[in-house]
C-alpha cells in the first residue's frame, strides 16, 4: 500500500493523496489579469492526478509583483479573471486548489524577468518597491522604501483582501508566499531587516509583522480554508535566517492556526550558497514537521516515484510539492502509480475514449474513475 497515495489532511481540508503542485510563476498575465494561459496551463496539471494544484505567487497589489506579468488578485477585476479557469477545473478535475498570495518587496519590480533583468527603477519604468528596510535585495539595484506605520497597515489590508477574494473564488486554500526574498521573509531575515523600532532585531521583533499578517488573514477566511505558509528554512548565508529560528516561527504560526508549512529556502540574498541535490530542502521540512508535529509539506528536487514515496513514508514530511518535475512530466502522477502500485484519477474522457491503450501502459485497476 502507497503512502504516497494515501489520504491526508491540510486543516480541515482532505486530500486524495500527497502530491502537490508547487506554485510556479508563469508570467503570463496582462495587468495582473489570468489569461487564457492560465486556462491551458493549469487545466493541464488539474487533470495530473495529483491532489492540490497551487496557484502561483498572486500578488496583493500592483508594486508587489516580481514582473509586470506576475498574477494579480488585488481587485475584483481580478477574481472575474480568474474565476472561469477555478470553473472549469471545477467541472472537469477532482483537483484541490490553493492560491499562493504573495508581496515581492524589495524584490518586486516592473521588469522582464526572461531578459534577465530585475528591479527597475521608477525613473525607468519600474515602480517604488518597498521593504523593511532600506537595503537593496543586490548592489546597484534600486534602493526600496522602508515601509512606515502606514505602509504596514496597507500590505496587511492588502494581504487580507486578497485572501478574501481567494475564498470568493470557492478556492480552498491559502499559502502566504513567506519564502525566497519576498516580502515576508525580508521581515524575518537579519540580512534584510535591519529596523530598529519593534518590527526589527531580535527574532520576535522580526516575527512580528509576518504573523500579524498571517493571524489577519487567518481571521478574514473561514476555518474550512486551509491556510499555510511558504517558508524559506534558511538563507544559506552566515548570519541569515535558519532552521532553528524556522522552528520557532513555526510554532508561532501553529498558535495562529496555521494548517500546514511548507519548507523552501534560499531567495534573500545574492551571497547564498546552495548545496543544489535530490531533496536537498527535505531536512529542513522533517526538523520543522518533528520539532512542531504541523503538516508539513516538503519540496526541491524531488523528482522520483520512490524518493517521493520514502519521504512520506519516513515521515520527512506529510506531503511532497512537484515544480519543475511536473512541468515536465505532467502525469507524473499517474506513472509515480503505475510504478508504486496505487490507484490515481484520470479524467473520464481519455478512460473511455481509449481504454485498451490506458489498460495496457497502467493495468486495469490502476486508473480510478473519480
Ligand atoms: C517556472 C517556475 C516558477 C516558480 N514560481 C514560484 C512561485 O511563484 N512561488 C514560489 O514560492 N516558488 C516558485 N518557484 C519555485 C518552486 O515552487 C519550487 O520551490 C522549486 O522549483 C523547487 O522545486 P522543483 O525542484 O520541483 O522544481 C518557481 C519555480 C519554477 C521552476
Amino acid at each position: 500500500m502507497s503512502q504516497l497515495f494515501s489520504p491526508t489532511t491540510l486543516g480541515q481540508l482532505q486530500l486524495k493523496n500527497r502530491i502537490a503542485i508547487a506554485p510556479m510563476c508563469q508570467y503570463s498575465a496582462v495587468d495582473g489579469l489570468a489569461t487564457d494561459w492560465h486556462m491551458i496551463h493549469l487545466g493541464n496539471l488539474a487533470l495530473s492526478g495529483a491532489a492540490l494544484l497551487m496557484l502561483e505567487a498572486t500578488a496583493v497589489s500592483p508594486e508587489g509583483r516580481i514582473s509586470a506579468y506576475d498574477l494579480g488578485l488585488w481587485s475584483d477585476e481580478h477574481v472575474q479573471a480568474l474565476q472561469p479557469v477555478v470553473a472549469a477545473i471545477r467541472r472537469h478535475s477532482p483537483i484541490r486548489l490553493a492560491v499562493q498570495i504573495a508581496h515581492a518587496g524589495r524584490k518586486a519590480s516592473s521588469a522582464v524577468p526572461w531578459e534577465g533583468g530585475a528591479n527597475i527603477a521608477p525613473e525607468h519604468g519600474g515602480w517604488q518597491t518597498v521593504a523593511p528596510s532600506a537595503v537593496p535585495h543586490a548592489d546597484g539595484e534600486t534602493v526600496p522604501l522602508a515601509l512606515d506605520e502606514a505602509g504596514l497597515a496597507k500590505v496587511k489590508a492588502d494581504f487580507v483582501a486578497t485572501a478574501r477574494r481567494v475564498h470568493a473564488l470557492g478556492i480552498e486554500a491559502i499559502e502566504l508566499h513567506g519564502a525566497h526574498g519576498y516580502l515576508l521573509h525580508q521581515f524575518l531575515s537579519p540580512l534584510s531587516n535591519q529596523r530598529t523600532d519593534r518590527y526589527g532585531g531580535s527574532l520576535e521583533n522580526r516575527m512580528r509583522f509576518p504573523l500579524e499578517v498571517f493571524a489577519a488573514v487567518r481571521e478574514a477566511v473561514p476555518r474550512e480554508v486551509a491556510v499555510g505558509v511558504r517558508i524559506s528554512a534558511s538563507d544559506w548565508v552566515e548570519g541569515g535566517w535558519d532552521v532553528a529560528q524556522s522552528v520557532v516561527f513555526a510554532n508561532a504560526l501553529k498558535a495562529l492556526g496555521t494548517d500546514f508549512m511548507h519548507v523552501s529556502s534560499g531567495g534573500v540574498s545574492p551571497r547564498q550558497k546552495i548545496p543544489v541535490g535530490p531533496g536537498y530542502q527535505i531536512g529542513f521540512a522533517e526538523r520543522i514537521r518533528r520539532e512542531t508535529g504541523l503538516p508539513t509539506i516538503g519540496v526541491g528536487l524531488i523528482t522520483e516515484p520512490e524518493q517521493a514515496e520514502s519521504i512520506v513514508l519516513q515521515g520527512q514530511a506529510d506531503m511532497v510539492a512537484l515544480a519543475r518535475g511536473i512541468l515536465y512530466d505532467p502525469r507524473w502522477p499517474w506513472h509515480a502509480a503505475a510504478k508504486l502500485g496505487a490507484q490515481v484519477d484520470a479524467p473520464p474522457q481519455y478512460w473511455r475514449s481509449q481504454p485498451h491503450n490506458l489498460k495496457q501502459l497502467f493495468g486495469e485497476t490502476r486508473l480510478g474513475q473519480r
